[in-house]
Protein backbone atom coordinates (compact mmCIF):
# COMPACT_ATOMS: atom_id res chain seq x y z
CA UNK A 1 0.00 0.00 0.00
CA UNK A 2 1.48 3.51 -1.07
CA UNK A 3 0.58 5.05 2.11
CA UNK A 4 1.52 2.51 4.66
CA UNK A 5 3.21 3.79 7.86
CA UNK A 6 6.98 4.11 7.16
CA UNK A 7 9.98 4.56 9.44
CA UNK A 8 8.92 8.30 10.12
CA UNK A 9 5.38 6.97 11.37
CA UNK A 10 3.77 8.73 8.69
CA UNK A 11 0.94 7.44 6.35
CA UNK A 12 -1.61 4.54 7.51
CA UNK A 13 -1.41 2.38 10.78
CA UNK A 14 -3.32 -0.78 10.52
CA UNK A 15 -5.72 -1.87 12.94
CA UNK A 16 -3.26 -3.86 15.80
CA UNK A 17 -0.51 -1.54 14.31
CA UNK A 18 -0.72 -0.21 17.90
CA UNK A 19 -0.43 -2.02 21.43
CA UNK A 20 -0.67 0.42 24.71
CA UNK A 21 -1.24 -1.94 27.46
CA UNK A 22 0.44 -5.29 26.19
CA UNK A 23 0.03 -6.64 29.98
CA UNK A 24 -3.86 -5.99 29.92
CA UNK A 25 -4.60 -6.57 25.96
CA UNK A 26 -4.93 -10.02 24.07
CA UNK A 27 -4.58 -8.12 20.57
CA UNK A 28 -3.62 -4.76 19.87
CA UNK A 29 -5.60 -1.52 19.93
CA UNK A 30 -8.62 -2.05 17.56
CA UNK A 31 -8.04 1.04 15.34
CA UNK A 32 -7.28 2.32 12.47
CA UNK A 33 -4.97 5.47 11.44
CA UNK A 34 -3.13 7.84 9.98
CA UNK A 35 -0.29 9.71 10.67
CA UNK A 36 0.64 13.26 9.52
CA UNK A 37 3.16 15.37 10.78
CA UNK A 38 5.56 18.18 10.38
CA UNK A 39 7.70 17.97 6.96
CA UNK A 40 9.96 21.12 8.01
CA UNK A 41 13.49 20.32 7.39
CA UNK A 42 15.29 24.08 7.73
CA UNK A 43 16.52 22.91 11.09
CA UNK A 44 17.85 19.70 10.60
CA UNK A 45 21.12 19.99 9.33
CA UNK A 46 22.15 16.06 10.38
CA UNK A 47 19.27 14.34 9.50
CA UNK A 48 18.83 13.22 12.98
CA UNK A 49 15.16 14.00 13.41
CA UNK A 50 12.90 11.32 12.89
CA UNK A 51 9.82 13.03 13.51
CA UNK A 52 10.29 15.55 10.59
CA UNK A 53 10.17 13.73 6.76
CA UNK A 54 7.53 14.16 4.22
CA UNK A 55 4.06 13.02 4.58
CA UNK A 56 2.56 10.35 2.80
CA UNK A 57 -0.97 11.77 0.90
CA UNK A 58 -3.40 9.44 -0.82
CA UNK A 59 -3.38 10.77 -4.80
CA UNK A 60 -5.56 14.01 -5.02
CA UNK A 61 -7.79 12.85 -7.83
CA UNK A 62 -9.05 10.23 -4.49
CA UNK A 63 -9.73 12.46 -1.78
CA UNK A 64 -9.41 16.41 -3.42
CA UNK A 65 -8.26 19.02 -1.30
CA UNK A 66 -7.70 16.91 1.61
CA UNK A 67 -4.14 17.51 1.62
CA UNK A 68 -4.49 21.16 2.34
CA UNK A 69 -7.71 20.94 4.56
CA UNK A 70 -4.95 18.38 6.96
CA UNK A 71 -2.47 21.07 6.72
CA UNK A 72 -4.48 23.77 7.74
CA UNK A 73 -6.40 21.87 10.36
CA UNK A 74 -2.71 20.75 11.38
CA UNK A 75 -1.49 24.79 11.72
CA UNK A 76 -4.32 25.88 13.24
CA UNK A 77 -4.47 23.18 16.48
CA UNK A 78 -0.66 23.73 16.76
CA UNK A 79 -1.77 27.59 17.64
CA UNK A 80 -4.12 26.49 19.93
CA UNK A 81 -1.31 24.25 21.64
CA UNK A 82 0.74 27.02 22.13
CA UNK A 83 -1.52 29.25 23.13
CA UNK A 84 -2.00 26.17 25.97
CA UNK A 85 1.84 26.27 26.56
CA UNK A 86 1.52 29.95 27.71
CA UNK A 87 -1.55 29.00 30.76
CA UNK A 88 0.95 25.62 31.25
CA UNK A 89 3.67 27.78 32.03
CA UNK A 90 2.02 30.74 34.07
CA UNK A 91 0.42 27.59 36.47
CA UNK A 92 4.24 26.17 36.95
CA UNK A 93 5.50 29.80 37.80
CA UNK A 94 7.43 30.34 34.82
CA UNK A 95 7.28 33.39 31.96
CA UNK A 96 4.27 32.68 29.87
CA UNK A 97 6.73 32.16 27.04
CA UNK A 98 8.99 30.23 28.64
CA UNK A 99 7.83 27.22 25.98
CA UNK A 100 7.99 29.28 22.76
CA UNK A 101 12.16 28.72 22.72
CA UNK A 102 13.33 27.20 19.45
CA UNK A 103 14.29 24.57 21.24
CA UNK A 104 10.98 24.09 22.45
CA UNK A 105 7.83 24.74 20.88
CA UNK A 106 9.72 26.99 18.17
CA UNK A 107 10.31 23.80 16.37
CA UNK A 108 7.80 21.24 17.95
CA UNK A 109 7.07 17.80 16.93
CA UNK A 110 3.67 17.84 16.14
CA UNK A 111 1.70 14.49 15.01
CA UNK A 112 -1.82 14.61 14.66
CA UNK A 113 -3.49 11.45 13.92
CA UNK A 114 -7.27 10.59 12.33
CA UNK A 115 -8.03 7.81 14.28
CA UNK A 116 -11.33 5.42 13.44
CA UNK A 117 -12.40 2.82 15.67
CA UNK A 118 -15.10 -0.33 15.58
CA UNK A 119 -15.67 -3.52 16.95
CA UNK A 120 -17.05 -4.16 20.87
CA UNK A 121 -14.31 -4.45 23.45
CA UNK A 122 -14.04 -6.35 26.54
CA UNK A 123 -11.81 -5.41 29.23
CA UNK A 124 -12.73 -9.01 30.75
CA UNK A 125 -10.65 -10.70 27.54
CA UNK A 126 -8.46 -8.04 27.04
CA UNK A 127 -9.86 -6.50 24.04
CA UNK A 128 -9.95 -2.86 23.83
CA UNK A 129 -10.08 0.13 21.37
CA UNK A 130 -7.11 1.13 22.56
CA UNK A 131 -5.26 0.19 25.67
CA UNK A 132 -4.56 2.20 28.89
CA UNK A 133 -1.77 4.53 28.16
CA UNK A 134 -0.48 7.70 28.71
CA UNK A 135 0.62 9.93 26.37
CA UNK A 136 4.18 10.66 25.81
CA UNK A 137 5.00 13.93 25.16
CA UNK A 138 3.76 17.40 26.46
CA UNK A 139 0.12 17.75 25.47
CA UNK A 140 -2.47 16.27 23.26
CA UNK A 141 -5.76 18.24 21.81
CA UNK A 142 -8.03 15.55 21.33
CA UNK A 143 -11.40 16.31 18.96
CA UNK A 144 -13.51 13.16 18.87
CA UNK A 145 -16.98 12.80 17.73
CA UNK A 146 -20.25 11.98 19.58
CA UNK A 147 -19.48 8.34 20.04
CA UNK A 148 -18.55 7.66 23.95
CA UNK A 149 -15.47 5.25 23.96
CA UNK A 150 -12.74 7.20 25.81
CA UNK A 151 -12.47 6.79 29.51
CA UNK A 152 -9.58 8.45 31.63
CA UNK A 153 -8.72 6.91 35.44
CA UNK A 154 -7.83 10.01 37.89
CA UNK A 155 -5.95 7.81 40.35
CA UNK A 156 -3.05 6.14 38.03
CA UNK A 157 -1.47 4.47 41.61
CA UNK A 158 -5.26 3.14 42.61
CA UNK A 159 -5.79 -0.78 42.55
CA UNK A 160 -7.78 -1.22 41.12
CA UNK A 161 -8.23 1.33 38.70
CA UNK A 162 -11.07 3.54 38.71
CA UNK A 163 -12.05 4.41 35.05
CA UNK A 164 -15.02 6.80 34.21
CA UNK A 165 -16.40 7.60 30.52
CA UNK A 166 -15.27 11.67 29.12
CA UNK A 167 -18.84 12.52 27.43
CA UNK A 168 -18.17 14.32 24.59
CA UNK A 169 -19.19 18.37 24.98
CA UNK A 170 -20.03 19.66 20.91
CA UNK A 171 -17.80 22.10 20.06
CA UNK A 172 -14.93 21.07 22.74
CA UNK A 173 -11.59 19.92 22.81
CA UNK A 174 -10.24 17.50 25.41
CA UNK A 175 -6.61 18.51 26.55
CA UNK A 176 -4.69 15.56 27.44
CA UNK A 177 -1.36 15.88 29.68
CA UNK A 178 1.68 13.95 28.74
CA UNK A 179 4.68 11.67 29.73
CA UNK A 180 7.52 15.03 29.09
CA UNK A 181 5.26 17.34 30.26
CA UNK A 182 4.97 15.32 34.14
CA UNK A 183 9.31 14.76 33.93
CA UNK A 184 9.07 18.42 32.80
CA UNK A 185 6.89 19.67 35.91
CA UNK A 186 8.35 16.89 38.59
CA UNK A 187 5.04 15.14 38.87
CA UNK A 188 3.15 18.56 39.25
CA UNK A 189 1.33 17.97 36.27
CA UNK A 190 0.37 14.38 35.81
CA UNK A 191 0.13 13.06 32.58
CA UNK A 192 -3.74 11.52 31.99
CA UNK A 193 -3.98 7.72 32.30
CA UNK A 194 -6.85 7.01 29.56
CA UNK A 195 -8.03 4.07 27.12
CA UNK A 196 -10.77 3.43 24.69
CA UNK A 197 -13.48 1.01 24.98
CA UNK A 198 -15.26 0.47 22.06
CA UNK A 199 -19.69 -0.46 21.55
CA UNK A 200 -19.90 -1.48 18.50
CA UNK A 201 -20.51 1.76 16.76
CA UNK A 202 -17.97 3.57 14.49
CA UNK A 203 -15.85 6.25 16.52
CA UNK A 204 -14.03 8.57 14.84
CA UNK A 205 -11.26 10.81 16.92
CA UNK A 206 -8.23 13.53 16.10
CA UNK A 207 -5.55 13.30 18.60
CA UNK A 208 -3.13 16.33 17.74
CA UNK A 209 0.11 15.16 19.77
CA UNK A 210 2.55 18.44 20.80
CA UNK A 211 6.49 17.56 21.84
CA UNK A 212 9.33 19.92 22.04
CA UNK A 213 11.89 19.96 19.39
CA UNK A 214 13.77 16.42 18.96
CA UNK A 215 16.85 17.98 20.61
CA UNK A 216 15.23 19.27 24.26
CA UNK A 217 16.56 18.02 27.06
CA UNK A 218 13.62 17.77 28.84
CA UNK A 219 14.80 17.93 32.81
CA UNK A 220 12.97 19.64 35.80
CA UNK A 221 11.79 22.89 35.39
CA UNK A 222 13.84 25.38 37.75
CA UNK A 223 10.40 26.04 39.29
CA UNK A 224 9.68 22.76 40.09
CA UNK A 225 12.75 21.70 42.13
CA UNK A 226 13.92 22.91 45.60
CA UNK A 227 16.67 21.29 48.46
CA UNK A 228 12.79 19.40 49.74
CA UNK A 229 11.72 18.20 46.17
CA UNK A 230 14.61 17.43 44.12
CA UNK A 231 14.05 16.28 40.72
CA UNK A 232 12.11 12.91 40.70
CA UNK A 233 13.57 11.56 36.56
CA UNK A 234 16.76 11.74 35.08
CA UNK A 235 16.95 14.73 31.78
CA UNK A 236 15.76 12.74 28.44
CA UNK A 237 16.67 14.08 24.92
CA UNK A 238 13.10 14.48 23.73
CA UNK A 239 13.86 12.22 20.18
CA UNK A 240 15.19 9.44 22.28
CA UNK A 241 12.35 9.14 24.75
CA UNK A 242 9.88 9.39 21.92
CA UNK A 243 11.61 7.26 19.61
CA UNK A 244 11.81 4.36 22.58
CA UNK A 245 7.55 4.82 23.12
CA UNK A 246 6.82 4.59 19.89
CA UNK A 247 8.95 1.80 19.46
CA UNK A 248 7.72 -0.02 22.05
CA UNK A 249 4.26 0.49 21.20
CA UNK A 250 4.15 -0.05 17.86
CA UNK A 251 4.67 -3.33 15.42
CA UNK A 252 7.99 -3.98 13.56
CA UNK A 253 7.20 -2.86 9.88
CA UNK A 254 9.42 -5.73 8.53
CA UNK A 255 5.79 -7.49 9.30
CA UNK A 256 4.38 -5.80 6.51
CA UNK A 257 7.06 -6.36 3.71
CA UNK A 258 5.82 -10.03 4.83
CA UNK A 259 2.96 -9.58 3.43
O1 LIG B 1 -9.68 8.20 20.56
C1 LIG B 1 -9.52 8.78 21.63
O2 LIG B 1 -10.44 9.40 22.19
C2 LIG B 1 -8.18 8.74 22.32
C3 LIG B 1 -7.03 8.34 21.43
C4 LIG B 1 -5.76 8.20 22.17
O3 LIG B 1 -5.73 8.15 23.36
C5 LIG B 1 -4.47 8.15 21.48
O4 LIG B 1 -4.46 7.97 20.24
O5 LIG B 1 -3.43 8.31 22.14
FE1 LIG C 1 -3.80 8.68 24.11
Amino acid sequence: MKVLRNENNRGYSPVFDQILDPENQVDGDYKESFFIGIEDFKDDPHGDTPFYGPNLWPDSDVLPGWQATMENYHQEALRVCKTIAKLLALALDLEADYFDKPEILGNPIAVMRLVHYEGVSDPSKGIFGCGAHSDFGMMTLLGTDSVMGLQICKDKEAKPRKWEYVPSIKGAYIVNLGDLLERWSNGIFKSTLHRVLGNGQERYSIPFFVEPSHDCLVECLPTCQSENKPPKYPAIKCSTYLTQRYQQSHVDLSIYKQI
